[in-house]
């Protein structure tokens, strides 16, 4: 029987310009460090150089604007200062709990690598496609199945996802444009209109969206008050055409039962 868990809060945290302190500089600091640099936070790196892992040293060689590296073991309340998260990924537990206890007192939120209990919130297993990220996490239960679980979803996503988003982005900064404002009606109508667009058209057609279909959309739909069609778009209609999944296993059987039938026939005639 499955139980109803107590569950995370999956969020999407913004940390742009804000300071990351990592303390440890191993290879898991070094995707935790990949992580932060993506997401344009300003990283202390804190660790004592002859324990750096390669990608954590290149990391620091790539951006060393961004990195404020101290070559020492962590020493104390000090490092903490200004600091708006904290990240551990050291093999030392006392060391992590004393890091961890020095966050929690400041209300600033901590991760100690592998250690539940020391963390105001946990690491998942992550998809980046462009703009579309997916975390899968397992509360904590089964980090090894959140990682297998990422490659079953890696494999089913639809390929035209990522330039889908990209053009929906690009839409909606076009509407603002047009019709610029926050809240209000003029709020409700452009949401409404997305609504309908997103509903209308499909992944794969929202991704061939070029900047002249764009306006097309604008001008002809969202004038009028309506949501054109793909071809009102200006999309040539034979992008759509796809062969079905079966195509190449029917092509295959058939090009191998005419080798079959042509081979029976040369055999015959030669007796
Ligand atoms: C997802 C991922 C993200 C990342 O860290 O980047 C991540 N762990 C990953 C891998 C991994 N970690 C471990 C194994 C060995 C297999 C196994 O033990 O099951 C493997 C598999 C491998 O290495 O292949 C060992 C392990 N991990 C934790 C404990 C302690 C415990 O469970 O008590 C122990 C036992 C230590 C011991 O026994 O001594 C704890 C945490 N690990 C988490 C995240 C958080 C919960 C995530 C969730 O909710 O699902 C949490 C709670 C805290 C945190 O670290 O944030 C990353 C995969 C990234 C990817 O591949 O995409
Ligand atoms: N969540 C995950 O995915 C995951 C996977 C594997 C390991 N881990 C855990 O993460 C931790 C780190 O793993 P790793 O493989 O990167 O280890 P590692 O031994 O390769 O690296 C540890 C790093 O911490 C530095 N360090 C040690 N004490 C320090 C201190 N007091 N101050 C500053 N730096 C210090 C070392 O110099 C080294 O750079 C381990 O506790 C491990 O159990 C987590």
């Amino acid at each position: 029987m499955i139980t109803m868990p107590s569950t995370s809060l999956l969020l999407a945290w913004q940390l742009k310009g804000k300071r990351v302190l990592i303390v440890g500089g191993g290879d898991v600091a070094s995707g935790r460090l990949e992580s932060v640099l993506a997401a344009e936070a300003v990283v202390t790196l804190i660790s004592p150089r002859h324990g750096l892992h390669p990608k954590t040293l290149n990391l620091f060689e790539q951006h060393p604007n961004i990195i404020l590296y101290h070559d020492r073991d962590f020493s104390g309340a000090q490092d903490l200062e200004g600091v708006d998260m904290v990240l551990t990924a050291i093999d030392d537990p006392n060391t992590s709990r004393y890091i961890s206890n020095l966050a929690r007192e400041r209300h600033i939120p901590v991760n100690v690598a592998d250690i539940p209990h020391l963390c105001d919130f946990y690491f998942g297993s992550q998809i980046q496609r462009g703009n579309l990220q997916i975390l899968i996490s397992t509360n904590g239960q089964s980090p090894k199945l959140a990682n297998i679980i990422k490659k079953q979803i890696e494999s089913n996503l639809p390929e035209s996802t990522p330039k889908a988003i990209e053009n929906v982005g690009l839409l909606r900064a076009k509407l603002r444009e047009r019709a610029p404002g926050i809240g209000g009606d003029v709020g409700k109508k452009r949401m409404r209109w997305m609504i309908d667009v997103c509903n209308k058209w499909s992944l794969d057609d929202l991704a061939l969206l070029d900047d002249r279909g764009i306006e097309r959309m604008l001008d002809l739909g969202w004038e009028k008050e309506t949501v054109i069609s793909t071809s009102e778009a200006g999309i040539p209609h034979f992008f759509h055409f796809k062969f079905p999944e079966y195509t190449l296993p029917a092509a295959a059987g058939f090009f191998a039962g005419s080798i079959m039938i042509c081979l029976v026939v040369f055999a015959r005639q030669r007796r």
